[in-house]
């Protein structure tokens, strides 16, 4: 208790403390009056006296009753909010009475508590017998007990929980099973999970408890719409699906989700974030989320919940700027919860990655762990293929390729898998447009998605090839990430991308959510810089490595850096240093 405040009373005892003070008053000058009257007036007096103190006690002893059940009723009430652990309950901010201060105390401890407590209730033989199945690897700096939960059953009870939001699906994928136990107890995390794994549930199902279970702050802003959570993706159709399961979840505890992104007209996302009360969660693009920063449409200082999928992609150079603005725009690392997410975990982004977080738990699925020099395991995340996909490298003539792409889409779409879905990659949007006018010239139904094409168009192409009206969509990499289209039952690369790990994106269209797939890729001597690390994903995924494409060698490239060029070295910073004695 402050100075200041230490004589201060509620409004009621002043009023208590008033009247006896004028009581006393009275009775001094009746006291006067009395020492010239009789023995009978001194005695009434007397009695009188008597009467107002035992009424000021039984007054003082009823306010103390009301104040204490009013205490026990918030108690309560507060007891309910925080049955789920959080870690943001100590990030608000801004000066406190001393009964609040004590309350939140009391708060933190309940949540520190729960927080440590594991959720599972697998036995430990089991639950090591998954890990060891689904190759599971957490890493967690804080060495908390909680373990993955095996069944949907394990999930603590919540609002959101018990409308049974995964009634389609028979059990978590692993990427879900060992992630929700922490970021569900508030930690921030890392998940990296091959692609159509069910990445998008295991942020969307913590970040709409968060929500949920936190009630919205009261905000004098009426000029902007304050986001609670921000989940950034890297292109426009990513984000709308994203934001379709996420707002799936969010509507079943009355939470509303907003999606803005580039190429669609801004005074309707405007009217959009309006409507929806302010939008309690908002999926974005960089881009438009950055104009809407700087107009002040949008205010992220009171985001508790912060989300980059596709992290990898997010985090490099040509969205690095835009991410550090977007988080800047939050409440600082310590007072939200970040939740990073991908299928690709390159080293050079995981430095920067962690700045943005506090202590995170590192979820990793599938065996990654590359052996070292010395032979023991040097701890790196390897990239790593979709293993249920098939693949297949042609290598071809450079010219010979749009030839060669239309004799294997009638190789695939042979009698009754006529109307299969096959997505069709190339590298550059002139090169997409190509590709299309030569397969349509053929009399194959195609569609094309590439940066070229307005936004309707993209969206019109997208629901014709999911809808299955066109069977063939040909795409540029706008298309490699995140896009989950139901029974793509084949991948075509006419090009090679740019790395590796649009690659593994790429082939990741097929194969989704247990499924099995197929991809072909056209190989040219053009490509022959990718060879090594194709070569060592042939060979992880246990696929054939064909003669022909060893011949352009085995050696990964290592990528040029921005700054320095061939001569900058990959180094590994999670790494402990070695000591070397002389
Ligand atoms: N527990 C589950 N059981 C079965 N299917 C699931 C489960 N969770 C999610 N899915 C489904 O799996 C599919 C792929 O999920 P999602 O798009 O989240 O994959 P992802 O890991 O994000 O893939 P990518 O790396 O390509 O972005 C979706 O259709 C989703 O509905």
């Amino acid at each position: 208790m402050s100075a200041g405040k230490k004589h201060a009373r509620p409004d009621g005892e002043e009023q208590a403390v008033r009247s006896s003070k004028k009581a006393k008053t009275d009775e001094v000058a009746n006291a006067t009056t009395d020492a010239d009257g009789s023995d009978l007036k001194a005695e009434k007096k007397k009695q009188k006296k008597k009467d107002k103190k035992e009424k000021e006690k039984r007054e003082r002893g009823e306010k103390k009753e009301r104040k204490e059940k009013k205490e026990n009723k918030e108690d309560a009430n507060e007891q309910k909010d925080t049955e789920i652990p959080d870690a943001d309950a100590d990030a608000e901010s801004g000066p406190k009475a001393e009964k609040t201060d004590k309350k939140k105390d009391k708060k933190k401890s309940n949540k520190s508590k729960s927080s440590e407590e594991p959720i599972a209730s697998a036995s430990d033989d089991e639950i090591k017998a998954y890990l060891t199945k689904e190759e599971i690897k957490i890493e967690d700096p804080s060495n908390s007990p909680l373990q993955p939960i095996l069944k949907f059953t394990q999930l603590p009870t919540s609002k959101l929980i018990a409308k049974k939001p995964f009634a389609a699906y028979n059990a978590p994928t692993p990427i879900q099973a060992a992630s929700w136990p922490f970021t569900l107890a508030g930690r921030d995390a890392i998940g990296i999970a091959e692609t159509g794994s069910g990445k998008t549930m295991a942020f969307a199902l913590p970040c709409v408890e968060k929500l949920s279970i936190h009630s919205k702050k009261a905000s004098k802003d009426y000029r902007s719409t304050r986001p609670r959570a921000v989940i950034v993706a890297p292109t426009r159709e990513l984000a709308m699906q994203t934001h379709e399961a996420v707002s799936g979840l969010a509507s079943q505890v009355g939470l509303t989700a907003v999606c803005i992104y580039g190429g669609a007209s801004k005074d309707d996302q405007r009217a959009l974030l309006r409507k929806n009360s302010g939008a309690d969660i908002i999926t974005a693009t960089p881009g438009r989320l950055k104009d809407f920063l700087s107009d002040n449409t949008v205010n992220l200082g009171d985001v508790m919940f912060a989300v980059l999928d596709e992290a990898d992609r997010m985090l490099d150079k040509g969205f690095e700027d835009d991410i550090k603005l977007i988080l800047g725009g939050c409440p600082p690392k310590e007072e939200r919860q970040t939740l990073m997410f991908t299928a690709t975990w390159p080293t050079s982004v995981r430095v920067l990655a962690e700045s943005f977080m506090v202590n995170p738990v590192k979820v990793t699925i599938g065996n990654r762990t590359r052996a070292g020099e010395d032979g023991n395991s040097s701890g790196t995340v390897e990239l790593q293929a979709n293993s249920r996909i098939e693949q297949k490298v042609e290598v071809v003539d450079p010219r010979g390729k749009e030839q060669r792409l239309l004799e294997l889409l009638r190789e695939a779409q042979k009698g009754s898998a006529k109307n299969d879905r096959i997505l069709v990659f190339c590298l550059y949007k002139k090169e997409a447009v190509r590709v299309e006018q030569f397969l349509e010239r053929r009399g194959i139904r195609v569609a094309s998605i590439h940066g070229d094409l307005r936004q309707d168009q993209r969206t019109k192409s997208l629901e014709a090839f999911k809808a299955g009206t066109t069977s063939v969509l040909v795409a540029t990499d706008v298309a490699a990430r995140g896009l989950d289209i139901p029974e793509v039952k084949l991948v075509i690369n006419v090009t090679f991308p740019l790395t590796i790990e649009d690659y593994v994106h790429r082939i990741g269209r097929t194969g989704r959510a247990g499924k099995t797939g197929k991809a072909i890729t056209l190989f040219t001597e053009h490509d022959k810089a990718h060879s090594g690390s194709l070569v060592n994903i042939l060979k992880a995924a246990k696929q054939d490595v064909p003669e022909d494409l060893l011949k352009f060698g085995t050696t990964v490239k290592k990528k040029a850096h921005d700054s320095y060029g061939a001569f900058y070295k990959d180094v590994d910073m999670t790494k402990k240093a070695t000591k070397i004695t002389f």
